[in-house]
């Protein structure tokens, strides 16, 4: 199994308060499906700013994409971010573009002229149900609608990690599905997919998804009945 992540005894602190992670140890492999699920502060949102490289280790090691986090300079983080595509809890859209450029965005600093993008970036948003919301701004959109164009945006260049901070929090039953069908459609092409969750329901619905449990900055238990758990290290 090749590993995209490995965390080895791994604690995260905020200043001098206690370690919000603690003692983290596992892999993920390349290519898999992961829900990562947990009480409210357990630290769900910390281990993926630690995925996406928006912090680094107290203590333990963090391997991503081969390389050791706390190694790779400053310079290059920027160029190892663009592998991985980010839906972020509050969603970040730029707020004085569109709805069509900021889903572009991606592809544009990826070098692509307006003729090569158009194609991608109509069908991303007709996948996601925004084709009459194109040149909307963000703040005249729902929460929902915010919410998908966070997501197309996040895979829209098909990266090879996707990090998903509670992706469906917004929308309703049936937007969900539609949206875990479009990451679990993006995982069949390759691309490993790590979607930080409550939604219990969302868990049983992708067959060979795994799920990692946190509970107070710890790995507890799988679970999803215990039929999916992440490797351990
Ligand atoms: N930047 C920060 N500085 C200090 N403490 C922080 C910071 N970010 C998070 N914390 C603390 O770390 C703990 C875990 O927070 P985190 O957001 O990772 O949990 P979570 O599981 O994602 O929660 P939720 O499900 O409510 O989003 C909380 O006690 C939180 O207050």
């Amino acid at each position: 199994m090749a590993a995209i992540v490995q965390f080895e005894n791994v604690g995260l602190r905020y200043g001098t308060t206690a370690e919000t992670l603690r003692d983290l140890s596992f892999t993920l492999a390349r290519g898999g499906f992961y829900f990562l699920t947990g009480p409210s502060g357990a630290g769900k949102t910390s281990l993926l700013r630690l995925l996406y490289l928006d912090q680094r280790p107290s203590r333990g090691t963090v391997r991503l994409f081969d390389q050791d986090v706390a190694a790779i300079p400053r310079d290059r983080l920027p160029a190892m971010r663009r592998r991985i595509g980010v839906v972020f809890q509050d969603f970040r859209l730029v707020p004085h573009l569109s709805t069509y450029d900021n889903v572009a965005l991606p592809l544009r600093v990826a070098g692509l002229d307006e003729a090569e993008l158009a194609r991608p970036v109509n069908e991303m948003l007709d996948w996601v149900g925004l084709s009459d919301r194109a040149r909307a701004r963000p703040a005249t959109l729902s929460g929902g609608e915010q919410q998908r164009v966070a997501i197309a945006r996040a895979v829209i260049t098909r990266p090879e990690l996707v990090i998903a901070d509670e992706p469906t929090g917004n929308v309703d039953p049936e937007m969900a599905g539609r949206l875990l069908y479009l990451l679990e459609a993006l995982n069949g092409l390759g691309t490993t997919v790590v979607v930080a969750t409550h939604d219990l329901h969302l868990l049983g619905r992708v067959a060979r998804a795994r799920t990692l449990r946190l509970d107070r900055g710890r790995l507890s238990q799988p679970a999803g009945a215990g039929r999916h758990s992440a490797v351990p290290a």
